[in-house]
């Protein structure tokens, strides 16, 4: 589903600076993939580069064959609203806006009949347990209603890629977990391709696979095989072999 190939991205400037050197990953259709390493390994120009938010300086990022970077500005455009779906650390909804109409929005962008929007947002509703609240505003629910709202948001097109950068960041520990357990049971149960960039191993440990990158360049792999705490274990054992301050990683929760 995602292939990136010899990625590498220099930030010209004064100093050109390399934060990303020659990076080779893919992505399995169905896959739940976490992204980790310290502060300024290259995390956030790495989903930039795979959102198509910014050009990588040399490589290919295919997504379901598509290569993104060769699409003009306006297939881009069209590309990342139907192919992609974004969840952000801080919600991203519009404030004046209803938790339905803020989820139905990427519909209205499409000109989806309403009474298609209204089947597809309260399915969804459904399965994210938000169906209460669709008609309140976003200052009137919790942050991890917020968050299962920007959720809802993120897949009511259907992408083929759904992308996460710390989604629980701003969370407190039950939202976080009820937010991943969130994000597991779409993955599980429908299918849904994910790739989530997160300090928290705790986050990561929801994840079928984490990527730790170090430097701009891929440092090691975990594939999840046991139970969950043990691969938390083992994210730890690599997080702590591969250096950068200790509370550049948000502190343990259980
Ligand atoms: N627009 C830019 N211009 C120049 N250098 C940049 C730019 N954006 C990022 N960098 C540099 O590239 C490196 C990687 O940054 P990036 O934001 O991708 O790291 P990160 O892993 O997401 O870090 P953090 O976990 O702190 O968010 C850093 O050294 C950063 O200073």
């Amino acid at each position: 589903m995602l292939e990136v190939r010899n990625v590498s991205k220099v930030y010209e400037g004064k100093v050109a600076y390399q934060a990303l050197s020659g990076l080779n990953f893919t992505i399995q259709k169905g896959e739940f993939v976490g992204v980790m390493g310290p502060s300024g390994s290259g995390k956030t120009t790495l989903l930039n580069v795979v959102s198509t938010i910014d050009k990588p300086s040399s490589g290919e990022v295919l997504i379901d064959g598509v290569d993104t970077h060769r699409l003009n500005k306006r297939q881009l455009a069209l590309f990342r609203r139907q192919e992609l779906g974004f969840v952000f650390q801080d919600f991203n909804l519009l404030q004046t806006l209803t938790v339905k109409e803020n989820i139905i929005f990427p519909l209205t962008l499409e000109n989806v009949p309403i009474a298609e929007q209204d089947k597809r947002v309260q399915q969804i509703a459904d399965k994210l347990g938000i169906a209460g609240i669709l008609n309140k505003r976003t200052y009137e629910i919790s942050g991890g209603q917020c968050q299962r709202t920007a959720i809802a948001r993120a897949i009511i097109h259907d992408p083929k890629l759904i992308l996460a950068d710390e989604p629980t960041g701003n969370l407190d520990s039950k939202s976080a977990k009820d937010v991943l357990e969130t994000l597991q049971r779409l993955n599980r149960d429908e299918g849904a391709t994910m790739m989530m960039v997160s300090h928290d191993p705790q986050a990561a440990s929801y994840c079928d696979r984490v990527i730790f990158i170090k430097d701009g360049a891929l440092y090691r792999e975990l594939h999840r095989s046991d139970g969950r705490e043990a691969f938390f274990q083992n994210i730890m054992n690599v997080l702590s072999s591969i250096g950068g301050s200790s509370d550049e990683f948000s502190s343990v929760r259980v």
